[in-house]
């Protein structure tokens, strides 16, 4: 588990905050977890004329269409195959009692929170034995598509692209949005077309994604850990392994069907003709090698897909990106490179949590409005610097109907 981060994140609780709307998206490697929590510590922004405290700190300021709270989403990880580590933490912090009935939020059931990804079926039974809780179960691809429109049209500067080492952000145009591809690659991969708000269509899958990089990195290095296995890649010159146009071809480009010598015919390619064991790779140089491979096909089928339905934009979020720069790099590339430039890669800050958002987004006091739950990161830092690859928290205003 990520215990010294998940405590770091904590200690900005104070005892007195109000916690509500738990949502957790359990999925084959990692479990997902957002709530909202209002603050008696935070200060009244004085500049709103109409803001008053509510009865639980929180601030709140009418407004025709509800009440609109500011106080902070916290967002947490942990590894699935550790859920008891999130069940302690869910029980320490009393998660699921605390503040359902507060935040001005309409009340929502007790003992009952949103969860999504097939953990939610899978470790049903225990939570509610651990716990006493129910798991109100929303549909893995459709709180996918929700946590990642919310996203795209509520958090300035969410997307990005990454050409030559440098993040451009994207203005969204909110009626220019849809369709997009989203590729979410988590443990495997789903490829989503999204038309519009609850309109989409899963059109492919791959079972080479995060799991597969994160699996045969841990054979193939001995690496303990998944950020281990990433800083390695970083290290690593993947021509040590991988088989070359330039190694195939006496060091000449093959120009005719477009590719350098510094083209990768074959991953992994070279590790045949050489006759070395593989204590003789530099493990950096293999971690290379195997980011590099399973990026590249991600992008290219990712590319493939976009051109099966003529999309131009294709966003990739899930846990495997990191906001490793290496990693998007790659799946830059080969998006550009396949569509000679025609679809952009772009990525998201909160890469991770598109399904626990978007389980977050179902409980009801979103219903009426969809868009207006805003993040504002900004409030408390750089919005260019404020990521979420990991555990963290931001400042957000939510309006709530009641
Ligand atoms: N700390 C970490 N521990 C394990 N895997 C990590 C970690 N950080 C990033 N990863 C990568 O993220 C992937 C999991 O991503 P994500 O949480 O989005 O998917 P998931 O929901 O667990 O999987 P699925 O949706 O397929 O059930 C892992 O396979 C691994 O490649
Ligand atoms: C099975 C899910 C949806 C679980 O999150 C995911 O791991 C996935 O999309 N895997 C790829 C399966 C496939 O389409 O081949």
């Amino acid at each position: 588990m990520e215990g010294d981060r998940i405590e770091e994140v904590t200690l900005v609780h104070s005892p007195v905050d109000e916690i509500s709307h738990l949502a957790l998206d359990i999925g084959g490697s990692l479990i997902k977890m957002v709530y909202f929590s209002t603050s008696r510590e935070q200060p009244i922004d004085k500049t709103q004329n109409n803001s008053s405290r509510d009865s639980h700190g929180g601030v709140s300021r009418g407004s025709k269409d509800g009440r609109l709270l500011n106080g902070r989403l916290y967002f947490l990880k942990f590894e699935t195959s550790k859920i008891n580590e999130c069940l302690d933490f869910i029980s320490s912090k009393q998660l699921h009692y605390r503040g359902h009935q507060h935040c001005g939020f309409p009340a929502s059931d007790k003992n009952i929170i949103k969860a999504t990804g097939g953990g939610a079926f899978k470790f049903a039974d225990l939570f509610k034995e651990k716990l006493g809780i129910s798991l109100d179960k929303v549909e893995e691809m459709s709180s996918l598509v929700s946590g990642a429109n919310f996203l795209l049209k509520a958090v300035p500067s969410e997307a990005f692209t990454y050409v030559n080492g440098q993040r451009n952000y994207v203005q969204i145009d909110h009626n220019d949005l849809y369709p997009y591809l989203l590729v979410n690659i988590g443990s495997g991969v789903s490829m989503i077309k999204v038309d519009g708000d609850g309109k989409y269509e899963r059109v492919s899958g791959t079972s080479v994604g995060g799991g597969t990089f994160w699996g045969l990195g841990k054979l193939l290095t001995k690496c303990k850990s998944f950020d281990d296995l990433l800083e390695m890649s970083h290290q690593g010159n993947n021509r040590v392994i991988d088989m070359l146009v330039g190694d195939i071809y006496g060091g000449m480009d093959y120009l005719k069907i477009g590719l350098s010598s510094t083209a990768i015919a074959s991953s992994f390619g070279k590790a045949v003709s050489e006759n070395r064991e593989l204590e003789e790779y530099r493990p950096e140089d293999v971690a290379r090698s195997l980011l590099r491979m399973i990026s590249n096909n991600i992008g290219q089928i990712a590319y493939l897909n976009a051109l099966r339905f003529g999309l131009k934009k294709i966003f990739f979020g899930g846990f495997f990106i990191r906001g490793h720069a290496y990693t998007m790099d790659t799946i830059s590339v080969a998006v550009d490179f396949w569509s000679k430039g025609e679809a952009k890669a772009m990525f998201l800050r909160h890469e991770g949590f598109l399904g626990a958002l978007g389980a977050f987004m179902n409980y009801q006091l979103v219903e009426e409005f969809p868009d207006s739950i805003r993040l504002m990161g900004e409030k408390t830092r750089d919005p260019l610097v404020g990521d979420l690859t990991d555990n963290g928290v931001i400042e957000c205003c939510v309006q709530a109907s009641n």
